[in-house]
């Protein structure tokens, strides 16, 4: 039996391998309901959408009723002073020293700015944050994001809120066997239980999502099998799955003649 390694961000240690964001949901209820049902531990925040007229004013109270561990975001920012402008705010009303980096450089795909993004990354660990960048699926960033001191990278499946799941596997794989030390999050752009299953699989050790299960026909039923994906992917991942083979071989070997031609 194969045992399991925990899934830890920054040392602390989390049995939920799904980080779950908390916007676009249809209600405030519905996302609370959401949350709890997909078993996830963490939930990552925007400030600018706590602090904006269409949140609500029970938004906060209902994320912190459902007792899930904050994790604060930079979502909308485009530049390395608004960035680290936001964590500070962010570290203030949070009481964390987490921050989920989202730097975009490109508008039209919400692609991060793996310049700038380093950039940010190098001063807001200098001043004790532990960053969680969200990044593109580039190697070469990733082991610079890594070399600055993240210990957590979350590189994307595919852009924000599209749902096409995991575009470059090849690479993501690379980076799981680059950085096997290092806490790898997909996060982005899955729209399926499936996507997950996969991420998992590839040995990541969890995905962070949102559109899909606040975007789907019923958010609380995807969020619970949202739960059941990561579970299995994780499961598979640890029993290590067969290799795979060019030629069909018989999975019910025959040895000598059956029994009725005996005789
Ligand atoms: C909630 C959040 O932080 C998003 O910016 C995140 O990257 C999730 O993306 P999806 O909505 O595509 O799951």
């Amino acid at each position: 039996m194969q045992t399991d390694t925990p899934f830890t961000v920054y040392g602390e240690q989390f049995d939920s391998r799904l980080l779950i964001g908390s916007a676009l949901y249809p209600s405030p209820e519905v996302m609370q309901q959401s949350l709890l049902a997909s078993q996830a531990q963490i939930v990552t925040v925007s400030l600018r959408r706590q602090n904006s007229v269409s949140a609500g004013d029970d938004f906060w109270q209902l994320i912190k009723d459902t007792g899930l561990r904050v994790l604060p975001n930079t979502a909308g920012c485009h530049s390395v002073k608004e960035v680290v402008t936001l964590a500070q705010m962010c570290r203030e009303v949070f009481a964390t020293d987490w921050i989920k980096l989202e730097l975009i450089g490109d508008e039209y795909n919400l692609q991060p700015d793996p310049i700038a993004l380093l950039e940010a990354t190098e001063i807001l660990i200098k001043q004790g944050f532990k960053v969680l960048p969200y990044c593109t699926d580039d190697l070469v960033v990733c082991q610079r994001l890594a070399d600055l001191g993240c210990e957590v990278l979350m590189p994307w499946g595919a852009p924000i809120g599209t749902g096409k799941g995991l575009l470059n596997p090849y690479n993501l794989q690379t980076i799981r066997e680059r950085l096997p030390n290092h806490t790898l999050i997909v996060d982005a752009g899955l729209g399926l239980p499936s996507h997950a299953v996969q991420a998992l699989e590839l040995g990541y050790d969890a995905v962070l999502l949102n559109s899909a299960i606040a975007g789907a026909g019923c958010p609380v039923t995807m969020a619970s099998a949202f739960h059941h994906a990561v579970v299995a992917g994780r499961a598979a991942y640890v029993a290590q799955a067969m290799p795979e083979k060019e030629v069909a071989a018989p999975s019910t070997p025959t040895m000598g003649m059956p029994f009725w031609h005996q005789n």
